[in-house]
């Protein structure tokens, strides 16, 4: 594709959180002329009840088309998936079977093997042939190798875009890491739980799946391709009462002769030439300065009292985390501009 090519994409879920926010990047998009919109729910039904979830512009101008992978390759020239795990791995194979060009939010494609998937995320996954033919889209890392892009998790893109130099450049102690993250509830979709009722989260913290989490083999299966001398991470979410963002705080033992000046030639050295990875030169990162943006900023400190290094990297967790991450995919995909359809500055205050 040349930069001036105009598309035609698809999208499902759009009457979720990250559809939503993808929607409204894909209307901004210089690239694309026209999104069809496809749902579970027949039309008529939907038309009668009011989404409380979604914004009243998506409400009112909702129309749903039924979901077809056939009239989806005929009409358009891309798929965006945004649903929940479980989903796109009964609906992938014909899009994989034909190459067709498909970004999936999902977790259902990001990893190699279907039993690290089933074990932890409890549903059946996807044969392991169309694992095969999907790629995991860390759009700082990694090169596109498939037209099935599945886009990471929002906590494992924050950690990873946070560890990432140091386990390359190899400048900590592997069996080390400490992972302490945040984020806020939009994280959980649209569904109202428990957990997420305001009387519930409102000035309140909760600590959820201690050791358990889906991210942590997604975030060990990337670490791996790095440095396969990581044998696990400790890794903890935390949800907290704010709407958008993540802030994931990583501790790690430094390997001799670290100084803080390695650490910073380590970030810039990666991070120099990427648009969305900001490291801060000093201080420490917060939420505020990322949320509606799709960057990433890291901040770090080294403790030689205890020789512990210090990350912390703070994203929107529907922008970075997801459907910004899902639109930089889609513009290495079709080779556009990286920065096409996205902001370049936060929503502030
Ligand atoms: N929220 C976040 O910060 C992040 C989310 N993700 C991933 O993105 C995906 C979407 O998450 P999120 O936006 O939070 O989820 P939501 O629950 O907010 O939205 C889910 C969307 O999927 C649709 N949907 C549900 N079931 C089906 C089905 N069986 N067939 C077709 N469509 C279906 C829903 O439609 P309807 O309205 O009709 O029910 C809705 O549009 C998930 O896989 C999630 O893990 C990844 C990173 C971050
Ligand atoms: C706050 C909150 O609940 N966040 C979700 C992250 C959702 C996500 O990214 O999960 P997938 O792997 O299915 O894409 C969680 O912790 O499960």
């Amino acid at each position: 594709m040349e930069e001036g090519d105009k598309m035609k994409v698809g999208l499902l879920g759009a009457t979720g959180y990250s559809g939503a926010v993808l929607y409204s990047l894909l209307k901004q998009h210089p690239n694309i002329t026209h999104i069809d919109l496809y749902g579970h729910h027949k039309a008529a039904e939907k038309a009668e009840f009011l989404d409380t979830a979604i914004p009243a512009y998506l409400n009112e101008h909702l129309q749903l088309k039924e979901f077809d992978a056939a009239s989806i390759m005929g009409n358009d020239d891309a798929l965006f998936f945004a649903t929940p795990s479980g989903v796109t791995n009964k609906l992938a194979r014909p899009f994989i079977e034909n190459n067709f060009p498909v970004i999936d939010l999902s977790g259902d494609f990001r990893f190699k093997d279907s039993t690290t998937y089933s074990k932890w995320y409890n549903k059946p996954a996807a044969p392991d042939e169309q694992l095969q033919g999907a790629c995991y889209g860390l759009a700082e890392f990694n090169q596109l190798t498939s037209h099935y892009v599945a886009n990471p998790g929002c906590y494992a893109t924050a950690t990873l875009l946070a560890l990432a130099p140091l386990v390359i450049d190899k400048l900590i102690v592997p069996d080390t890491i400490i992972v302490d993250a945040k984020s806020g509830v939009s994280g959980a979709g649209k569904k109202p739980s428990a957990s997420s009722h305001y009387t519930f989260i409102n000035e309140n913290a909760w600590l959820y799946k201690l050791n358990k989490h889906q991210h942590i083999p997604e975030i060990m299966q990337q670490l791996h391709k790095w440095n396969t001398a990581i044998p696990a991470i400790q890794f903890a979410t935390t949800l907290i009462p704010i709407t958008r963002g993540i802030m994931a705080t990583i501790y790690v033992k430094a390997e001799t002769g670290v100084t803080l000046e390695k650490l910073r030639r380590s970030f810039q050295k990666q991070y120099q030439d990427k648009k969305f990875v900001r490291v801060l030169a000093d201080g420490l990162p917060s939420i505020k300065e990322v949320v509606g943006s799709n960057y990433c900023d890291i901040g770090f400190d080294y403790n030689p009292a205890t020789n512990t290094i210090i990350i912390v990297s703070v994203i929107d967790n529907l922008m970075k985390g997801a459907a910004g991450q899902a639109i930089q995919n889609f513009n290495h995909l079709f080779g556009f501009s990286e920065e096409a359809g996205l902001p370049s500055l936060p929503v502030f205050p």
